[in-house]
């Protein structure tokens, strides 16, 4: 037996479960888990269903050239996949508690993905990384070597068959070309309840701005800073006793769990892209 999952968004018109449901059934496969929403404002339906296949001699390709002809009948954007875990490049600058929560949930077994190394523009958080056993590649980043650097992370998402690289409080912005050769596999942490305070120090605005709540946002990352989907976001209580300091320490809680849980339904493949927005299959 063999474990896949489904996902698809399409216009909204009548049959379309039953098409997907026939097909399962078609093919001897039996449904796990099944969600789906209607976003009637957009008429589109999107849908995740996880299914198991009594035969082992079935495989993703399979599925995808008998699926095929029903995608097009129903002009579905689809995605298929095995139980295959996806392959996690961890990027890192200084700051050191989202990799942190990561590595925990990634050697418990419940981030979902398999991490296969990490890269850093610093050398400090290479005590962490190769204690948990893992590569850690150090990869300067400057005004000067940007470019280079960009070039070099590539070569490393090819080198480690890196299917999402998750910048966990990595502190450089991507150019326009590399966010397009990685459009939808690249996660980031803001560490900022947005749409609110952007950039690289949203603690001390937070403080500026007497603000009663501070939290994370994970989102897929795109040429437009802290614009991308939002995947996950989280919130913690705090006051008017808090300086710009304490903040920050509230601040990475809140970061660590929004990340997490972001890296793991990717990794489950729960999460669809749905304008600027994304649709999550908790
Ligand atoms: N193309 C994108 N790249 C990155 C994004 C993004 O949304 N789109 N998010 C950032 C993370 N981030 C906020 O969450 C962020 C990181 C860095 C900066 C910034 O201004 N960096 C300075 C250098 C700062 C330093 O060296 O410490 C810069 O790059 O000039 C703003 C926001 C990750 N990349």
């Amino acid at each position: 037996m063999r474990n896949f999952t489904l996902t698809l968004d399409c216009p909204e018109r009548a049959g379309i479960v039953h098409a997907v449901t026939s097909f399962l059934v078609e093919h001897g496969c039996d449904i796990a888990e099944h969600q789906q929403f209607d976003d009637d404002a957009r008429g589109r339906l999107f849908l995740r269903t996880a299914f198991s296949c009594a035969s082992d001699d079935i495989g993703v390709d399979d599925l995808v050239r008998e699926f095929d002809p029903v995608a097009r009948e129903f002009s579905m954007r689809y995605g298929l996949w095995d139980e295959r875990r996806t392959r996690i490049l961890v990027m890192v600058s200084k700051a050191g508690h989202c990799l942190n929560d990561l590595l925990f949930r990634w050697r418990a077994g419940s981030l979902g993905g398999e991490i296969a190394a990490v890269v850093s523009n610093h050398e400090d958080l290479r005590p962490m990384a190769e204690a948990a056993g893992l590569d850690f590649v150090h990869v300067p980043n400057t005004a000067d070597t940007k470019h280079a650097a960009e070039q070099r992370l590539l070569e490393l998402v090819e080198e480690y068959q890196a299917d999402l690289v998750v910048l966990a409080r990595y502190m450089q912005v991507l150019s326009n070309d590399l966010c397009a050769k990685l459009a939808g596999r690249v996660i980031n942490i803001h560490h900022s309840f947005l749409p609110g305070f952007k950039g690289a120090k949203p603690y001390h605005q937070a403080y500026d701005r007497g603000v009663k709540y501070v939290g994370a946002t994970a989102h897929y990352v795109t040429p437009d800073l802290d614009e991308g989907p939002i995947i996950e976001q989280e919130v913690l209580r705090v006051d008017h006793s808090f300086d710009p300091r304490a903040l920050t320490a509230v601040g990475r809680d809140a970061e660590a769990l929004a990340l997490s849980r972001a890296v793991r339904w990717h990794c489950e493949h729960r999460v669809l892209l749905n304008g600027n927005g994304t649709v999550v299959f908790r």
